[in-house]
Order: C-alpha cells, then sequence, then structure tokens
C-alpha cells in the first residue's frame, strides 16, 4: 500500500490557516486591543454578533477561555453552583477551571447518549432556596451544542428554548457551549441565532471546523460582555494586535461554514464504511455532524494501540478514547480520497490481524 500524505483524524483543532488567511493575517489592520479597539478584531466582533443575535461579543484566545469567562461572569457570587452535564467539555476537559481559577461548584447531571440532559434532572438538580444556609447557589445551567463527547450529536431548538425556560422560571442564566454551534446550525438547518435564543451567553469556537488557527468568541449583552472583557484582562486574554488572528477568522466565516455540510458527509461515509469491516462498530444513526465514535469488536483480536501504530505508520492520525473506543473528527482538509484511503488502511490492518490469528 502507497502511504499518503497525512490524513489527521485527531480533531477539527488540526486544521492549517489556509492560503487566504496567511494573505488575510500578513494585510490585517491592526491596533493595541487593550487600549483602544484592534480594528479587525472590531469587525470579526460585530459579525459574530449579527450571526449569534446578542447585543456583543468578544474574541478570546481559546474555547476553554471563553467557558471560563462565561462561566465567571454569571456565578460572579461566593457560593454559586453550575448545572452541566457529566460528560461535558467544560467538566471533562477544562482541568475544572470553574472551580480551581473562579471557585464555582459544579453540578453534574447525566448526558444522554443523544446529548442532552432530562429536563427533569435539571429542574431538580436546581437548589431550594430554602436550604440557602447549607447549600451552593444555583445560579447557571450550562449545554453544549454539538456535544462533542457524545459523538458530536445537536441539541434541537426545541431542546434548548425549553432548557431555557427553565432557566428563566428559576432566575438562572443559560450558556451554551457553542464550540461547534456552526456545525449543529448546519446539521439541524437552523440557524445559528435562532438555536442560541435561549441562551444569555454563547461561546463559539473559530479554530473548529471553521478552521481559523486560534480563537473563540463569546456572545452575549452589552453588559455581559463589558464584564467578560475585564475577566479576559484579569486572566492574561487581553492581547495587543489581535487582529493579525481575527483577519484569519474573517476569512473562515466567509470561506469554510458553507463547507461544514461537506463535513457532515464525509463522517456518514466514514461511518458507513467502517461498518463493512469486520471487527469494527459504529451505529451511523448517530453521526450527526463531523464526529464519529466508533469500537473495536470484542474478540476481534487487535487493540486499540496496535490499530493505531499501524494507520500512523501508513500516514493516518487519530484520538484514542480507551483501549477499544475510537474517535475521528472530519474537517475542511480531509478530502472523500483520504475517507477512503483511511477505510482502506483500517481494512489491512484488521485483516492482517484476523489472518495471523485464524479469524
Ligand atoms: C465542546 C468543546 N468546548 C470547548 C473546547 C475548548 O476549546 P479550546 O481547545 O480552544 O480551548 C473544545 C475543544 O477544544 C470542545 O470540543
Ligand atoms: C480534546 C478536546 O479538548 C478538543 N476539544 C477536541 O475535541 O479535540
Amino acid at each position: 500500500m502507497v502511504t499518503r500524505t497525512k490524513v489527521d483524524l485527531r480533531s477539527d483543532t488540526v486544521t492549517k490557516p489556509t492560503e487566504s488567511m496567511r494573505a488575510a493575517m500578513a494585510n490585517a489592520e491592526v491596533d493595541d486591543d487593550v487600549l483602544t479597539y484592534d480594528p479587525t478584531a472590531f469587525r470579526l466582533e460585530a459579525e459574530m454578533a449579527k450571526i449569534t443575535g446578542k447585543e456583543a461579543a468578544l474574541f478570546v484566545p481559546s474555547g476553554t477561555m471563553g467557558n471560563l469567562i462565561s462561566v465567571l461572569v454569571h456565578c460572579d457570587v461566593r457560593g454559586s453552583e453550575v448545572i452541566l452535564g457529566d460528560n461535558s467539555h467544560i467538566h471533562m476537559y477544562e482541568n475544572g477551571g470553574i472551580s480551581t481559577i473562579g471557585g464555582v461548584h459544579p453540578r453534574t447531571v447525566k448526558n444522554n447518549p443523544d446529548g442532552t440532559m432530562d429536563i427533569d434532572l435539571i429542574e431538580a438538580a436546581i437548589r431550594d432556596p430554602r436550604g440557602e444556609l447549607v447549600y451552593p447557589t444555583t445560579r447557571l445551567i450550562c449545554l453544549e451544542n454539538s456535544q462533542a463527547n457524545c459523538g458530536g450529536r445537536c441539541l434541537s431548538v426545541e431542546y434548548t428554548d425549553r432548557v431555557g425556560e427553565i432557566a428563566a422560571k428559576h432566575g438562572l442564566k443559560l450558556h451554551v457551549d457553542g464550540a461547534r454551534i456552526f456545525n449543529a446550525s448546519v446539521a439541524l438547518g437552523v440557524p445559528v441565532h435562532r438555536l442560541v435564543e435561549a441562551a444569555d451567553s454563547v461561546s463559539v469556537c473559530l479554530s473548529k471546523g471553521l478552521g481559523a488557527p486560534v480563537g473563540s468568541v463569546i456572545v452575549g449583552s452589552k453588559s455581559f460582555i463589558s464584564k467578560a472583557r475585564r475577566l479576559r484582562k484579569t486572566l492574561g486574554g487581553g492581547m495587543r494586535q489581535v487582529g493579525i488572528l481575527c483577519a484569519a477568522a474573517l476569512v473562515a466565516l466567509q470561506e469554510n461554514i458553507t463547507k461544514l455540510e461537506a463535513d457532515h458527509k464525509k463522517a456518514k461515509m466514514f461511518a458507513e464504511g467502517l461498518n463493512q469491516i469486520k471487527g469494527l462498530k459504529v451505529d451511523v444513526n448517530t453521526v450527526e455532524t463531523n464526529i464519529v465514535y466508533f469500537d473495536i469488536v470484542e474478540g476481534s483480536k487487535i487493540k486499540a494501540e496496535t490499530l493505531f501504530k499501524n494507520l500512523e505508520e501508513h500516514g493516518v492520525f487519530l484520538m484514542p478514547e480507551s483501549s477499544s473506543r475510537i474517535r475521528i473528527v472530519l474537517h475542511h482538509q480531509i478530502s472523500t480520497s483520504d475517507v477512503q484511503y483511511t477505510l482502506s488502511c483500517f481494512q489491512q490492518a484488521l485483516t492482517g490481524v484476523q489472518e495471523e490469528n485464524g479469524i
């Protein structure tokens, strides 16, 4: 088998800036974004506020910082508690920052396989104010759309609105970790602004499926963004000529939103192809966006680390989830021929092992 150039399926965070992004970066109009407004940052923030239907926006270095700032702005009183998914990125992959840095107490509710949390369990997790002597105070509910660890599953606008109603009923705020909100919007056929209408704040990653090299944007009310700007500086996220990065993000918005549907089709194609390979299993119906989780079937005589080594030798790179569960993430720099090549590498790896074991 002829090894091709690298097929990097570890994440949609691995994309390289395109030539048009690099040209925009080189020619970006910039200023000191801490002392005044960097004009290109201002353009990006205005565009993101418009797309999401919120009053204002703020460029931040990462999605992790975007979520941290959002939670800390909403939970700015000691003893605050946030309700979030037990399989959410904020809870699983952000070093517990809301607690270690922000002193905010997490109260997890089980994420269902479809990425939602049961509405009645969310409501049951809200602290009874009558117990204020002993309870933390619930101030915020966090959703994640699409839900990455559940396989890039999309939360419907109806579900998001319903959670928003629960938050409003109890005087709480709603934050959406919208790292891949554009993927959810495209998959559902619902405009981003409608999908997040019920949210008080959203953190949107520019550096994932949109393919920008760096950054996220948080959106919300003018008051929220004003507090967020100050907290960004506190956390060291205030940057100077940040327009260089924002210029690439503006190109990403112009060029890559329309490519997301193709990413989703490649993910479906990959899942359907994997299911044709003896020893691998994936529920194709759960593949809604650009993320595919699949399992090595028990008895297939190959371990994930063996499979990875074999694949890496053929230029294919993945992210291990466990010894038998694997994740691949599609993005605009993976072609359909890359998908077909990768499937052939999987087939070759599995067949080789099965022949060695007389299966
Ligand atoms: C759902 C989700 N939220 C937030 C983040 C954090 O983004 P960043 O890596 O830019 O900190 C990620 C992944 O990176 C993610 O997948
Ligand atoms: C691993 C995780 O932090 C990252 N957000 C990803 O999806 O690749």
